[in-house]
């Protein structure tokens, strides 16, 4: 059982949440302080785990299970001693990569599962103290490692990347990596580097990638994203000016970028994603699906594409 127990991620919002709906005291405030006094309160955090509810994972793939086209995510409250196997045919369900599920999840369970696997992949990578060598202790909630030796305390942490939907007024550009599924088209997304503002990154991306240079630019959404190590995706439309729109594909980087008319982006959001190939050989033109913050930015362009934009 012990790596079950150690994959267990505690649903304890959830809980939490009815409970209070119940007596009609629930406010976003008193919940954010309950969940934050847990975080700091090892007794308390027990205490809640009694009813909290849990989602399971083994190797940090989460156990669903399939309905028709869809995957769900069921709760447990805590459970017996099983190994793997049997707790797969006890819970009827199986361990299921969350790549492969994410997107036939409905928006609560994508948004929790993602959320535990990246704080579960954190603590696998934090296990001893960067400092002193010693391992690392986690505090009930999870919401932190300590070094017994020198009290050094280790936050979970998540990576910012820029990601933009280029416009020269009339057409987008998306852009597709080699590893993206045959036909994906997606807006050009990159890593901040350290010092780095928002705006800074989202120039410097721009550029490196498509050898564009941004004129303006508008902070639309951001979404966390739990690969390939817990990313915090901040979305941005950029435009760059009328006339300079040659595009330059870094191939290092890309394997194809080109413009696309308002016409195509649109009927392409319309569309499954069709990953069969024709009978030419050639994948069709897909977007990224509706869970994807690349989807809403391609969408909100679509509906507006002429939004006003700031100068970058
Ligand atoms: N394009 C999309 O639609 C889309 C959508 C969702 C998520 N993402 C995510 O955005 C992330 C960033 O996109 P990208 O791969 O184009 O980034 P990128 O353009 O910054 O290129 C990746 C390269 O940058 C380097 N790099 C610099 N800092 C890094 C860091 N902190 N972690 C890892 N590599 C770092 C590595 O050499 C790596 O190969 C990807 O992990 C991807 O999962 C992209
Ligand atoms: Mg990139």
């Amino acid at each position: 059982m012990k790596d079950l127990t150690m994959s267990l991620y505690c649903g304890i919002t959830r809980r939490r949440k009815s409970f209070w709906c119940c007596r009609l005291l629930s406010t976003y405030v008193t919940k954010t302080r309950y969940l934050s006094e847990l975080k700091e309160d090892d007794d308390a955090c027990k205490k809640a785990q009694q009813t909290g509810a849990f989602y399971l994972f083994h190797n940090l793939a989460p156990l669903l299970q399939k309905s028709e086209h869809q995957y769900l995510a069921p709760q447990h409250s805590l459970l017996a001693s099983l190994q793997k196997p049997e707790m797969e045919t006890e819970l009827k369900g199986s361990f299921i990569g969350l790549r492969k599920a994410l997107f036939q999840l409905n928006v609560k369970d994508a948004s929790l599962l993602s959320t535990a696997q990246a704080l579960l992949r954190w603590h696998d990578a934090h296990q001893f103290c960067s400092r002193s060598g010693q391992p690392t202790k986690k505090n009930v909630a999870g919401s932190k490692r300590v070094c017994p030796s020198n009290k050094i305390i280790y936050y979970p942490q998540m990576t910012p990347v820029v990601i933009t939907l280029v416009s020269d007024g009339t057409r987008c550009l998306l852009a597709r990596q080699s590893s993206f599924p045959k036909g994906m088209y997606s807006a050009l997304a990159g890593f901040c580097d350290i010092g780095e503002s928002l705006e800074e990154a989202v120039r410097r991306e721009v550029a490196e990638e498509v050898g564009l240079e941004v004129e303006r630019l508008q902070y639309s959404a951001s979404q966390h994203w739990p690969f390939p190590n817990g990313a915090l995706m901040i979305a941005c439309h950029a435009t760059v000016k009328p006339g300079q729109t040659e595009i330059q594909v870094n191939l290092r980087e890309l394997e194809a970028a080109a413009w696309f008319s308002h016409d195509e982006v649109a009927t392409a959001l319309r569309k499954d994603n069709p990953s069969y190939q024709q009978q030419n050989g050639a994948f069709p033109f897909w977007l990224p699906p509706k869970l994807a913050i690349a989807h809403q930015l391609i969408k909100e362009w679509v509906e507006k594409p002429t939004c006003s934009i700031l100068p970058a």
